[in-house]
């Protein structure tokens, strides 16, 4: 009997064939994977249990931010402090032992940021966050000055203003319960639309305002993006909804910018030829005496816990040459393209702008809103915290000067015990272009993988802090950070890739927190274990930052 090639018995023998040629090739492919050198280096790092072709990515789909964190946690408590997982064919490896971490971000060589960094790209371009290579070093080496310490001291203005108007804008709300982040997140840009662009808040129009919610927007599409698998690929998301609205919301964004540099270019140009010419980048570096370091009293008590991985932003103080007029970030940039410092375009310039106006905004906003939830938990911190700033104001009213920041030690080791516990850039991910040995177990981690950095639980190991759970502002009194190894701490990373805004965030944090913390007390009933976390990028509660807040006292106007 012969089988014709139309009968469904021939189709049936065809597909089975077909399927067993498939299996036989699919299988081939995955032997041959499991036997290359990156799988087989791979494979010695614990981890969960891969699927063929897919490898671990299956797990992660369709899982919300909150969901993500849990699974995160879980498999970090399953496997320890290094794990690896396999995103396809993509090596993944998950590091959370100080030492493993110090051997990437000490590193000049591993300064590439992974490949999800690319969804920031529309709208960040080749910032100081993803450039690499000659680019960065150049730009890091132009931006990192213009967060000087002098003129950090000169914002003090434009944060207790800030300050003071948020407070104004949070009376309404004595006695309710709300969401005190929308407050952090609003007056977080209205001061870097004032310190990064020059924006006051007498020269914002609508235009602020739309910019500070495109801000927010995008920051939520790029956090799509990395969660929902689909929309990773750039064909399928330039066809979904969200590219549109991307859109839309970067010509706001880059709208603004381009308007603000092109304006205050103008006005630069105005000024020089009528001969008033703003001080030079370069004045402030020329240090007249580079002895001429901080007096001891006047460094911070973080200045202590970060001098383990000093990085630029100390040499840049040390180089104090007393204080200037107050220019934003921007005027900086342009005075230094003009006198031709540095060489920058002003689309160069734009980039680096919006990179500040992108990383200085939600980290603060999460970080300070943190802080204020839980201190209205740990109500007797916070009367300790008041009882510091009482000892400093008394009952008066006054602005907070750079000086009674420096007497806020208290305060300070709240913020860097909550920049601990939550720390809002939960995870930092560098790609790997040469091989590197780590310490734990001498793994060699291949070139070409990922390496993740887990802030969230390498601030949480028991080895480094005795209850890595407990809300604990002594665990940065000097007796306990004397020892402690350097890179268990690195809310702002570490090394030469590390947060060019550190001295700015804490000087702000002081004087926003402190403003607050002198008008009310904050009240909050849900305790740390019912916190629900997500990591929106930057890590936040997906219950929301929910306090009730009480005035404190009258206080009388000096
Ligand atoms: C509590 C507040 C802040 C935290 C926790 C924080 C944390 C960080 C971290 C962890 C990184 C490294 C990111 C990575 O490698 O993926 C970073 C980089 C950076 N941060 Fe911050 N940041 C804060 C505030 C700020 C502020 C206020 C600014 C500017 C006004 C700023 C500007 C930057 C810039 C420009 C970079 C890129 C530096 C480079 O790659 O050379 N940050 N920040």
């Amino acid at each position: 009997m012969s089988i014709s090639d139309e009968s469904p018995e021939y189709n049936k023998w065809l597909s089975f064939y077909l399927l067993c040629s498939l299996s036989t090739l699919l299988w081939t492919l995955y032997v041959w994977q499991q036997s290359s050198r990156k799988y087989r280096l791979g494979n010695k790092i614990p981890g969960p249990t891969a699927v063929p072709l897919f490898g671990n990515v299956l797990m992660a789909i369709g899982k919300t931010p909150d969901q993500f964190i849990n699974l995160a946690m879980k498999y970090s408590e399953i496997y320890g402090n290094v794990v690896r997982g396999w995103f396809g064919s993509k090596l993944i490896v998950f590091l959370a032992e100080p030492e493993d971490v110090e051997v990437i971000l000490n590193s000049q060589v591993h300064i590439d940021k992974a490949p999800e960094y690319r969804f920031f790209k529309p709208w960040l371009g080749e910032g100081l966050l993803i450039s690499t290579g000659q680019k960065w070093r150049s730009h890091r080496k132009m931006i990192a000055p213009t967060f000087h310490i002098n003129i950090l001291k000169s914002f003090v203005d434009v944060f207790n203003q800030n300050a003071k108007s948020v407070v104004d804008k949070m009376r309404p709300e004595v006695g309710k319960t709300f969401d005190v982040h929308d407050y952090m997140s609003g007056v977080t840009v209205d001061i870097l639309l004032e310190t990064a662009m020059g924006i006051t808040r007498k020269t914002q129009d609508e235009s602020g305002f739309d910019y500070a919610m495109a801000v927010m927007k995008m920051c939520d599409i790029i956090h799509q993006r990395h969660y929902k698998f689909w929309l990773r690929f750039d064909s399928i998301f330039k066809l979904s909804s969200v590219f549109k609205k991307q859109k839309e919301l970067l010509n706001i964004i880059h709208g603004l910018t381009n308007k603000v540099i092109k304006n205050k270019k103008e006005i630069y140009l105005e000024n020089k030829a009528k001969g008033i010419i703003p001080p030079t980048l370069a004045e402030l570096m020329q240090a007249p005496n580079i002895d001429n370091v901080l007096a001891n009293d006047s460094k911070t008590l973080s200045d202590t816990v970060f001098k383990g991985y000093r990085d630029d932003l100390d040499l840049n103080d040390e180089n104090d040459v007393g204080q200037k007029k107050r220019l934003a970030f921007l005027d900086l940039m342009i005075e230094s393209a003009q006198n031709e410092t540095n060489k920058i375009s002003d689309s160069e310039i734009k980039e680096e702008v919006d990179t500040i106006m992108f990383e200085g905004h939600d980290t603060t906003a999460a970080g300070s809103s943190f802080v204020l939830c839980l201190l209205g938990i740990h109500q007797h911190i916070q009367d300790e915290v008041y009882k510091e700033l009482h000892e400093i104001f008394g009952d008066s009213d006054r602005q907070v000067t750079f000086d009674d920041t420096l007497r806020m030690k208290y305060l300070e080791r709240v913020i860097l015990e909550s920049l601990r516990m939550y720390p809002p850039v939960p995870i930092i991910a560098r790609h790997l272009n040469r091989d590197v040995k780590i310490v734990t177990n001498n793994y060699l981690l291949p070139a070409g993988s990922t390496v993740v950095i887990g802030t969230y639980k390498l601030h949480r190991n028991p080895k480094h802090y005795k209850n890595p759970d407990e809300f604990n502002p002594d665990n940065f009194l000097p007796e306990n950070t004397q020892n402690r190894h350097y890179y268990s701490y690195i809310p702002f990373s570490a090394g030469p890739r590390s947060c060019v805004g550190r001295k700015y965030a804490l000087l702000k944090l002081k004087i926003l927190l402190s403003t607050i913390l002198r008008s009310y007390r904050t009240v909050s009933d849900i305790p740390e274990e019912q916190f629900s976390l997500k990591a929106d990028i930057i890590l936040k509660r997906a219950d929301g930052f929910r306090i009730r807040i009480e005035p404190r006292k009258k206080t009388t106007t000096v």
